[in-house]
C-alpha cells in the first residue's frame, strides 16, 4: 500500500509517521503528547481517503503496539465523517455519533454539553483519544468545529484557555471549493456560538494545509481529470466548454438517459420529476403518512396526528412509493452496515395490509449496503438480494413557536429519480445528468461539486427540460 503512494501523499504519511515518533517519545517518558491540526486539501480522486486509510492503519501499528501502552480497548484513533455517506466508504463513524451529538432537534447554534454519564462514557471510549479525523470536511460548519472543540475538552478534562480540541490532533481531510454546508457558515468562517466568538475562527488559527493534486482516480482519462479540475476554480477553457456541450442531449433524443439520476438545484424541480416518473409506474402506488405522537405533560394523554415541523430531520410528512420507484434513504439508519442517508436503490417490494404498510423491500445499487440487515431479514428468501427497510422513529419539534416536541415514525425513504446537487455532494457516481434549465442556475462551482465522475462517465446535460 505505502510503495503505491505518490510523493505528495508519501510527504503526509511521513509528517503524520514523524508525529507518531514524537508522541512514542513523550508516552514513554511521561510528557504530553504533541498536536498538530492539519487539513489535507485537495479534489475529488487524488487519493485523500486512501491516505486517511494508511495513517489510521499507521497510527495503531507505531503509537499503540511501539508504545509499549497497547490496550486493544483503548482508542488512539477515530476516523469520522461528517455524513453517514462518508463516514461508510472509509469505514468510518460519523462525528456526531462519535462524539455524542446526536440526540433530539436542535432549536439553536449553541454548544450543550452531555450529561455527566453520557461524558463518562465517552471518556471510558476515547479518554485515551490522540488523533480524530475528520473527512469531508468542507460539510462541517464552523459551528460544528467549535462544538468538536469543546466536546473534546470535556472528554479529555481540559481546563486551560489556551488548550484546542483538549490537546487532541485533528487531520482534517476534504475540498474547501465544494458547496457550503447546508444551514451553517464555511468551517473557516466564525462560528455564530456566543461563547465561541472570544476564540476567533478555530480554523484559520490552528490548521495549516497540505495538498494533494494528482489525480489517480480518473487516471486513464487525464483530460477529463484536468477539466474537473477547471470546472472546480471556474477556470474552463474554450476547449472544455466545447467538451460539455457535446454532452447536451434533448429529452426526445432517443439515448436519452431516463432511469439515470437527475440532478436540479431546488427541491421543486427534484419533486416535479420525481412525480412524473412515479406517475408512469402502473404499479399501486402508496402514499404513506407519517404517525405523529405527542404527550400531554399534564394528562399524560398521547395525542396521534401529523404534525407540522420546520425540520423533519429526514421523516417526510407523507411518503409516496410503488414497487419499481428509484429510492434514497433519508435518515442514518445503520452506518456501519451503509444504511445510510444518501444510499440508492430501487423499492422491490412493499409488504402491506390494508391499514398500513410494514415494510418497504429495496435493493440498493451498491452491493456493499445493508448486507448486515439482509442476512438478518425475514423476507430473504421471498426477494433475494432486498433490504428490508421500516419506519424510524425521531424526535421532532412542532407548534407555532416549534416549541412542542412530539415523535415521527416514518419511513426513512425519498423518491430519488432526481435529487438536489447538495444531495450528490461527495458521492462517486458513474453517470448523471444535470438539469441545465434556467431556473436551475448553476454556477460553475456548483457543477464541479458534483464531481466524482469516473472516466467512464455518461455527463448528460438535457438541452431543455
Ligand atoms: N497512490 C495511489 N495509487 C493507486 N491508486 C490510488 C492511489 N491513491 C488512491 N488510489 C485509488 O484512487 C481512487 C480514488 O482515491 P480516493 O477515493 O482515496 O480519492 P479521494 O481524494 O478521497 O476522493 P473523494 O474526495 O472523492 O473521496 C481509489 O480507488 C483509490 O484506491
Amino acid at each position: 500500500m505505502m510503495r503505491s503512494l505518490n510523493a505528495a501523499q508519501m510527504e503526509v504519511v511521513r509528517v503524520h509517521r514523524k508525529w507518531c515518533k514524537d508522541s512514542i517519545y513523550a508516552l514513554q517518558h511521561d510528557q504530553p503528547v504533541p498536536q498538530y491540526t492539519l487539513f489535507l486539501s485537495g479534489p475529488g480522486g487524488v487519493g485523500k481517503s486512501h491516505v486517511i486509510k494508511i495513517i489510521h492503519h499507521e497510527t495503531i501499528r507505531l503509537l499503540q503496539r511501539l508504545s509499549g501502552h497497547y490496550d486493544p480497548d483503548e482508542l488512539s484513533v477515530l476516523i469520522t465523517a461528517f455524513t453517514g455517506t462518508a463516514a461508510f466508504n472509509i469505514n468510518g463513524m460519523t462525528l456526531h455519533s462519535a462524539l455524542g451529538f446526536g440526540g433530539g432537534p436542535k432549536k439553536s447554534n449553541e454548544y450543550k454539553p452531555v450529561g455527566s454519564e453520557k461524558l463518562h462514557n465517552l471518556r471510558l471510549r476515547l479518554g485515551k483519544l490522540k488523533l480524530l479525523i475528520i473527512d469531508e470536511c468542507s460539510m462541517l460548519g464552523s459551528d460544528h468545529l467549535y462544538h468538536t472543540h469543546r466536546r473534546l475538552e470535556d472528554i479529555c478534562g481540559t481546563c486551560d484557555p489556551d488548550s484546542r480540541f483538549g490537546g487532541v490532533s485533528i487531520l482534517a481531510v476534504g475540498d474547501l471549493f465544494q458547496l457550503q454546508p447546508v444551514g451553517q457558515r464555511h468551517v473557516f468562517d466564525l462560528p455564530t456560538d456566543s461563547y465561541a466568538k472570544l476564540h476567533g475562527s478555530l480554523w484559520e488559527e490552528n490548521f495549516t494545509m497540505m495538498e494533494l493534486t494528482e489525480c489517480v482516480r480518473q487516471r486513464e482519462d487525464q483530460d477529463f481529470a484536468q477539466l474537473l479540475l477547471r470546472m472546480r476554480t471556474a477556470e474552463c477553457t474554450e476547449d472544455d466548454i466545447t467538451v460539455l456541450k457535446s454532452r447536451i442531449i434533448s429529452k426526445t433524443d432517443p439515448h436519452y438517459p431516463s432511469e439515470v439520476l437527475h440532478v436540479f438545484k431546488t427541491n421543486r424541480e427534484v419533486d416535479d420529476h420525481n412525480k412524473d416518473h412515479l406517475q408512469k409506474l402502473s404499479t399501486q402506488h402508496f402514499h404513506i403518512q407519517a404517525i405523529d405522537t405527542k404527550k400531554d405533560i399534564y394528562t399524560g394523554l398521547v395525542d396521534v396526528g401529523s404534525y407540522k415541523t420546520s425540520n423533519d430531520r429526514g421523516l417526510k410528512e407523507t411518503v409516496s412509493l410503488a414497487v419499481g420507484a428509484r429510492v434514497m434513504v433519508t435518515v442514518n439508519i445503520d452506518v456501519s452496515d451503509g444504511l445510510v442517508n444518501g444510499a440508492l436503490g430501487k423499492v422491490v417490494g412493499i409488504d402491506n395490509t390494508q391499514n398500513d404498510v410494514h415494510t418497504v423491500l429495496v435493493t440498493f445499487d451498491s452491493d456493499r449496503v445493508g448486507r448486515q440487515a439482509m442476512a438478518d431479514s425475514q423476507y430473504k428468501d421471498s426477494y433475494p438480494g432486498a433490504v428490508p427497510i421500516k419506519r424510524q422513529t425521531l424526535p421532532i419539534l412542532t407548534g407555532s413557536k416549534q416549541s412542542v416536541q412530539a415523535q415521527r415514525a416514518q419511513f426513512p425513504l425519498t423518491l430519488a429519480w432526481g435529487c438536489t446537487i447538495h444531495r450528490v455532494q461527495g458521492k462517486t457516481l458513474d453517470r448523471i445528468v444535470v438539469s441545465m434549465d434556467d431556473k436551475s442556475n448553476f454556477s460553475d462551482r456548483s457543477l464541479s461539486c458534483c464531481h466524482e465522475p469516473r472516466h467512464d462517465l455518461d455527463w448528460s446535460v438535457p438541452s431543455r427540460y
